[in-house]
């Protein structure tokens, strides 16, 4: 414990570290350099704010047009908190470090234009987790209750960005959000990863030891099927649109649980009766932003691809041939039934790279002329947080 803090450029413990002083003498003057510290904090943040509403001025004098539709730019936001992470020197751990800078870039966009963020809902659902991880507290979320309709309201333009699940590690794809992009002109435009940690949630009129009846969607009921079985193995478990919505009905209903999120328990006022009941520790699912625009190199991108096969023999290894010649890092790929009786097989592939790389821009070519259709999703930074 000293030693970590005689390590600390303060130099506050060893500052009090002095026998002559007691108790409160040694935490008055250690919560004076506090005080002192965050006046410093306050100003920089101050300054740093007056920066980016400057970076606005300089935008809206250069492209009033794109300036008037947002001042957000995902590949410099994905820079800054690297940054963050790359300085830090402990004791706070990098993770913890990038979310404060997220939470002050977010406040120093919403100076100018908060942005707004349709995310599947209702209020409390994971996604909604998701989006305020991405964008901070400062941006606008807003719920819809399917993936179609954030979908349409990007297309819409009625808000800058979406946010979608698309796959989780113990269940698989969200086949529904991958089904749009088929036929969507959105591109992807960020990628968020999330920690899935699932509770059983209570109301206060809830009689514990009479559970009868579980709801939750049908991925979070499969992500604790074990747990289930294991506890609850005579409850009947009622799928529902989302935990969220789980979380919902329990209002009045003495013998019914729902497994949900701490959001969602926090926003409709539920009791957690055991936490972290996923069957996998590490239960995580991917979600993706969904924008107008392209987004461009950010130093570490991600690359996302749709690719018609023609119902030839080798197919799939004439498509995969040309990413492993190039040496470029495959992510992901997943099939999907196709739609159209042209597109037969249909790929979804992720990789390491983005669109205007050199070598990702050969693959691309060559991809394309083997393909019977290619459509490129989207190159975005790789998940920070
Ligand atoms: C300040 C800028 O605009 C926005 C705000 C940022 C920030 O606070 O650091 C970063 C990128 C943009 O989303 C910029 O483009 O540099």
């Amino acid at each position: 414990m000293h030693k970590h803090y005689d390590r600390h450029p303060t130099g506050a413990f060893s500052m009090v570290n002095d026998a002559s002083m007691n108790e409160s003498e040694q935490l008055k003057v250690l919560r004076d350099r506090i005080d002192s510290i965050d006046d410093q904090i306050g100003k920089l943040i101050s300054e740093r704010a007056q920066c980016a509403q400057d970076v606005a001025e300089v935008k809206k004098s250069a492209n009033p047009e794109e300036a008037a539709k947002s001042f957000y730019r995902p590949e410099r936001e994905a820079q800054v908190l690297r940054k963050a992470m790359e300085r830090n020197q402990g004791p706070l751990s990098n993770e913890e470090m990038a979310r404060l800078f997220r939470e002050i870039m977010s406040a120093c966009l919403a100076l100018e234009q908060p942005i707004k963020v349709a995310f599947l809902g209702p209020e409390g659902t994971f996604t909604q987790q998701a989006a305020l991880k991405h964008f901070g507290h400062s941006a606008i979320a807003m719920p819809f209750s399917a993936i179609d309709e954030v979908f349409r309201e990007v297309e819409a333009g009625a808000v800058n960005y979406g946010v979608v699940p698309v796959e989780n590690s113990t269940e698989g794809v969200v086949n529904h959000t991958l089904d749009n992009f088929m036929t969507s002109n959105l591109k992807i435009c960020g990628e968020v990863e999330l920690r899935i940690h699932q509770n059983l949630l209570i109301s206060d009129v809830t009689h514990v030891k009479n559970i009868s009846r579980i709801y939750s969607h049908s991925q979070s009921l499969a992500q604790c099927r074990k747990w289930l079985d294991a506890h609850y193995p005579n409850a009947e478990r009622i799928a529902v649109s989302s935990n969220a919505e789980a979380a919902k009905r329990l209002k009045g209903e003495w013998n019914a649980a729902a497994i949900a999120g701490s959001m969602a328990a926090e926003l409709y006022g539920l009791k957690v009766l055991a936490e972290k009941i996923e069957d996998e520790p590490d239960n995580s699912t991917r979600f993706l932003i969904i924008g107008t625009e392209s987004v461009p190199a950010s130093g570490d991108d991600k690359t996302s691809l749709v690719v018609a096969m023609r119902n030839e023999p080798g197919a799939l290894h004439n498509l995969l041939e040309p990413f492993h010649r190039h040496n470029i890092d495959l992510t992901r790929v997943e099939s999907r039934p196709a739609r159209t009786g042209a597109w037969t097989y249909v790929f979804f592939i992720d990789f390491s790279g983005h669109a205007q790389d050199a070598e990702v821009s050969k693959v691309l070519n060559e991809v394309s002329s083997r393909a019977a259709d290619l459509k490129l999703l989207g190159s975005y930074p790789k998940a920070v947080l």
